[in-house]
């Protein structure tokens, strides 16, 4: 049995929150610092177990990662053909990005290795990477016909960039194809139903890659060598500061200041989203941190309005469905999500968990094969709730507490996934 927290009813949320790093942009930060010839300094870093997954897989592939007592990194790499053999199993843990990502870099590599994670991750589809990157001539086999880790990669020979049609609207597997296509012969060509997250194609610029983009196509040719930056300041991390957005929206007498988020328009329907049921949220201090776009936010109490939110916006906010989940249920009027089946393949069927968990305390929520339906407003009870080791799921479902009778939720844990602090930040917001 994990940890159990025990989260009360708050009279409200007043306080300034500095948002750790984003999860997305450390795990890239990483990735890239990995292949430059040059140091690299990472302020910012996400410091959560996902990321830390990160760097002990490149640290089994030859690169240096420090840590000073400040949490900044200094990566070292060896050049983009300077990563080695790695003597074990490479462990991604819970983390899909870190599987996903490494698998398109490790496939075009010189030599043999064999990447796994958690029981959750074991779970989740891995043929959407495995058939893209065969079609460049990457040898990787796996259970099931290759559709789930541990994954064996093969030492790579000739690989071709591709043309590809993108069946799922998903950054993993995008980057995935960029990260292998960097040493491809042939330049490749990729086009997304949806556009996803765009934080590869951001960092290849800061690296020094060309990358080609019109709409949700992306060209890119291989590269040489990358001309790496010196340092990389880490944007706060939108999905951690959306518990934060709804908490305060749906929490009376609250008021917060959100400091360093990244507002990049790939991952802000959040924004709009909450914007639309009618959130007191401003936007001030608009700032650049190298490439992608920060602010800070004001979030106040509010009373909010039912919405429904369409397959277009789901990949803006795939993350953040369960707290928006929490939101609806305060919300007056009807909320509908469509489109959102990829939640059935994250950390844990979050469609699902969602019903279930917010269930326990009394919700009242539609599973639908692709979303969710939600009439609100809802009375919550006081409830013990089940995280199922899934970070987003036990944050959601803490917000759902504070807001109304408070809540225990089981194996919470796992918030050490994107945001090891949470709890500590709450009890520090709370006016009791
Ligand atoms: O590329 C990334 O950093 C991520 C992409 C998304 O996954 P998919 O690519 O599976 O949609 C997202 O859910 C995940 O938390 C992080
Ligand atoms: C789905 C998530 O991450 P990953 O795919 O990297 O495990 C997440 O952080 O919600």
């Amino acid at each position: 049995m994990g940890e159990i927290m025990k989260v009360k009813k708050t009279a409200g949320l007043v306080g300034t929150v500095h948002i750790p790093g984003d999860k997305s942009i450390s795990h890239r930060s990483i990735m890239l610092g990995g292949l430059a010839d040059t140091p690299i300094t990472i302020t910012n870093f996400l410091h959560a177990a996902d990321c830390w997954s990160t760097i002990g897989c490149m640290r089994a592939l030859g690169v240096s990662v420090e840590q000073d007592d400040k949490g900044v990194l200094t990566v070292k790499g060896n050049g983009l053909y300077g990563l080695r053999e790695p003597q074990d199993v490479l462990d991604a843990g819970n983390s899909g990005t870190t599987l996903r990502l490494l698998t398109g870099l490790l496939g075009v590599q010189p030599f043999f290795s064999v990447m796994t994670g958690d029981a959750s991750l074991r779970k989740r589809p891995m043929g959407r990477v495995v058939t893209p990157l065969a079609k460049m001539g990457v040898r990787i086999l796996g259970r099931e016909q290759s559709r789930y880790a541990p994954l064996a990669i093969n030492a790579a020979e000739q690989i071709q960039g591709i043309e590809y049609a993108m069946p799922v609207a998903s950054a993993q597997v995008k980057s995935a194809i960029l990260l292998a296509a960097l040493f491809a012969k042939t330049a490749t060509e990729i086009t997304e139903p949806v556009p996803s997250r765009d934080h590869t194609e951001r960092m290849f610029e800061t690296f020094g890659i060309p990358v080609q983009r019109a709409g949700s196509a992306i060209r890119l040719e291989p590269v040489k060598r990358l001309a790496a930056p010196e340092q990389i300041n880490v944007p706060g991390d939108i999905s951690s500061a959306a518990f934060w957005l709804v908490a305060a929206s749906i929490v009376p007498n609250s008021r917060l200041v959100l400091v360093n988020v990244g507002i990049n328009p790939t991952r802000t329907g959040i924004l709009d989203i909450l914007i639309q049921m009618g959130a007191d949220i401003t936007v001030t201090n608009e700032r650049w941190s190298g490439q992608e776009p920060v602010a800070d936010i004001v979030v106040r109490s509010a009373s909010l309005r039912g919405v429904t939110i369409e397959v277009e916006m789901i990949p803006r906010l795939i993350d953040e469905i369960p707290v928006l989940a929490v939101a609806a249920l305060f919300a007056e009027g009807q909320t509908v999500v469509k489109g959102a089946e990829e939640l059935r393949v994250k950390e844990t069927d979050r469609l699902k968990a969602i019903a279930l968990e917010l269930g326990k305390m009394g919700a009242n929520i539609t599973e639908t094969a692709d979303g969710l339906s939600i009439l609100g407003p809802q009375k919550l009870n006081h409830a013990a709730c089940y995280s199922h080791h899934d970070h987003r799921m036990a944050m959601a479902v803490a917000v759902a507490g504070i807001a109304a009778q408070g809540v225990e939720i089981q194996e919470s844990d796992c918030v050490k996934i994107s945001y090891p602090d949470f709890f500590n930040v709450l009890a520090g917001l709370r006016q009791d």
